[in-house]
């Protein structure tokens, strides 16, 4: 927690502000973060400063591993994150490989799970990994990547956790991750639960023992309307000790994650809080 208050604080003071095309709004700018899980520990990141949905952070990265490709997927699974992704975004709504309403076309797990080979086919970057995990194998390059640049024009939004690489040194799986670009008040509070939950949830499923998750951030950033609230009502509270995650022991396989969990299946113990802040989303 103290990790995201200082990068919140960082960018609050040096920033610089830089006008983005995309969603026409100013950006207060740092290049370069780096943050890091202690997942063997369970000292779970959740945003205590203001009161975090956990739960649809966690709905998403589920999604991804499952290769999501519409909205309406997301919002069954319990998170409405990407509805504004699919329906109201105005290059995607004008594109013409937009399937229609909810299509989020080929994002993350989209590619995932199924990324096209340059001489036709796909290979499945997940099961690779977990295969290999599941029998001490790391070739030193367990790479799941969402990034295929010749697929931009056909999904709604480019990646932004866009890599997960993983690793063992004996029976300790690590995990580095790594993202182009951060909406630190909104997608940074989601992004930390991601990252860990990924590490949690590979090594619960392939007999390992979680190590250390490093989180990569290269454009962090604060929406011009997100800064006074940011500013003045969040970085002015203390924040609280990290809560815990109880994740389903009876999860064991990738199958039981594309099959039958739910976001039943987490628990947050010990999670205390301050009230909640409405950050602007920039679509
Ligand atoms: N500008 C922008 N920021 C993002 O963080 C972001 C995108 N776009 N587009 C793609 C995904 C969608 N993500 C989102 C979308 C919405 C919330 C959001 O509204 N969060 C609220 C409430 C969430 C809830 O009630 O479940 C929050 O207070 O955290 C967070 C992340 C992260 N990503
Ligand atoms: O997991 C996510 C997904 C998205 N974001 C933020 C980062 C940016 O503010 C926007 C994406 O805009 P681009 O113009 O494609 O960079 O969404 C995030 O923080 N985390």
């Amino acid at each position: 927690m103290k990790q995201y208050l200082d990068l919140c604080q960082r960018i609050v003071n040096e920033g610089t502000w830089i006008n983005n095309e995309r969603t026409n709004k100013r950006c207060l700018t740092v290049i370069n973060a780096d943050l890091t899980y202690d997942v063997a520990n369970n000292q779970f990141p959740l945003v205590t400063t203001r009161k975090s949905f956990w739960k649809s952070a966690i709905a998403e990265i589920i999604g991804y591993m499952r290769g999501y490709q519409s909205a309406a997927q997301f919002r069954a699974l319990g998170t409405k994150t990407w509805d504004a992704n699919a329906n109201l975004n105005e290059a995607w709504l004008k594109n013409p490989n937009r399937k229609g309403e909810d299509d989020l076309g080929l994002i993350y797990g989209a590619l995932g799970r199924a990324f096209p080979k340059p001489n036709g086919g796909h290979v499945d970057l997940l099961q690779g990994i977990v295969d290999d995990l599941s029998k001490g194998i790391d070739n030193r390059g367990e790479i799941l990547t969402f990034l295929h640049p010749g697929a931009f024009d056909l999904g709604c939004l480019r990646p932004c956790m866009y890599e997960h690489h993983f690793s063992l040194l004996g029976d300790t799986l690590y995990l580095n991750s790594t993202q182009r670009s951060c909406d630190v008040p909104l997608g940074l509070n989601f992004n930390m639960v991601q990252v860990y939950v990924l590490l949690a949830l590979m090594a619960q499923i392939t007999g390992k023992k979680p190590g250390k998750a490093y989180h990569k951030i290269v454009n962090a950033h604060i929406y011009e309307d997100q800064l006074a609230p940011m500013r003045d009502i969040q970085l002015k509270r203390e924040p609280f000790a990290a809560p815990q995650l109880i994740i389903n022991p009876d999860i064991k396989s990738l199958k039981d994650i594309e099959t039958w969990v739910t976001l039943d299946d987490f628990e947050v113990k010990g999670y205390q809080h301050h009230d909640a802040i409405q950050y602007p989303f920039a679509v």
